[in-house]
């Protein structure tokens, strides 16, 4: 099995990359619909209904498969051998903020929900400053797995 994984490493690091950018471009759009869905939409209005929709399609159809893509090939490339060494600081900051990363992911289809319901409470300001989240972890990770200063 460990012999298959060192054969397909370039094809699963590959796809995890894919697999990030398209994770990563809902976790820093979505925070944005929710932005100009409080501050601009009436709720029961027609467009109230258009925000829901795009909401829901960008959860369902390209962040919830691409998050389990990212975790499913980046476990494929811990498990593959001579990539990961866990006496280096930089996989347990990585897995740190991946973790973040992926309740983020979670703490957004809460707030979904609530939009759903009517139930939004949440200011324009407090989505806008969740915005960042994502854009910190990123920047963590990308430099942990790369540069490895750590
Ligand atoms: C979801 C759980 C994740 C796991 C288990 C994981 C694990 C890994 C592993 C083991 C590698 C291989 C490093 C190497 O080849 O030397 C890797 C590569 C990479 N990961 Fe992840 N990763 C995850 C999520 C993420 C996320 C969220 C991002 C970006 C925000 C990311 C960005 C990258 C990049 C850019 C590379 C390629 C680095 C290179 O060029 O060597 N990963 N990942």
């Amino acid at each position: 099995m460990t012999d298959l994984l060192a054969i397909l490493y370039p094809w699963t690091k590959s796809l995890h990359v894919i697999s990030v950018i398209a994770w990563m471009a809902g976790l820093f759009y979505l925070p944005r619909l929710f932005v100009h869905h409080t501050e601009r939409v009436t709720v029961g209005s027609e467009t109230d209904q258009l925000f829901q929709m795009m909401e829901m399609k960008l959860l369902r159809l390209i962040m919830n498969p691409a998050m389990i893509a990212t975790w499913v090939f980046g476990l494929c490339l811990v498990f593959t051998p001579g990539i990961v060494d866990w006496s280096d600081a930089w996989p347990w900051l990585k897995a740190g903020a991946v973790l973040a990363m992926t309740w983020f992911h979670h703490w957004l289809g809460l707030r979904r929900k609530e939009f759903v319901a009517g139930a939004n409470t949440r200011p324009g300001r407090t989505y806008r400053l969740m915005n960042e989240v994502p854009t910190v972890l990123m920047i963590v990770i990308v430099v942990m797995v790369i540069a490895r200063p750590l």
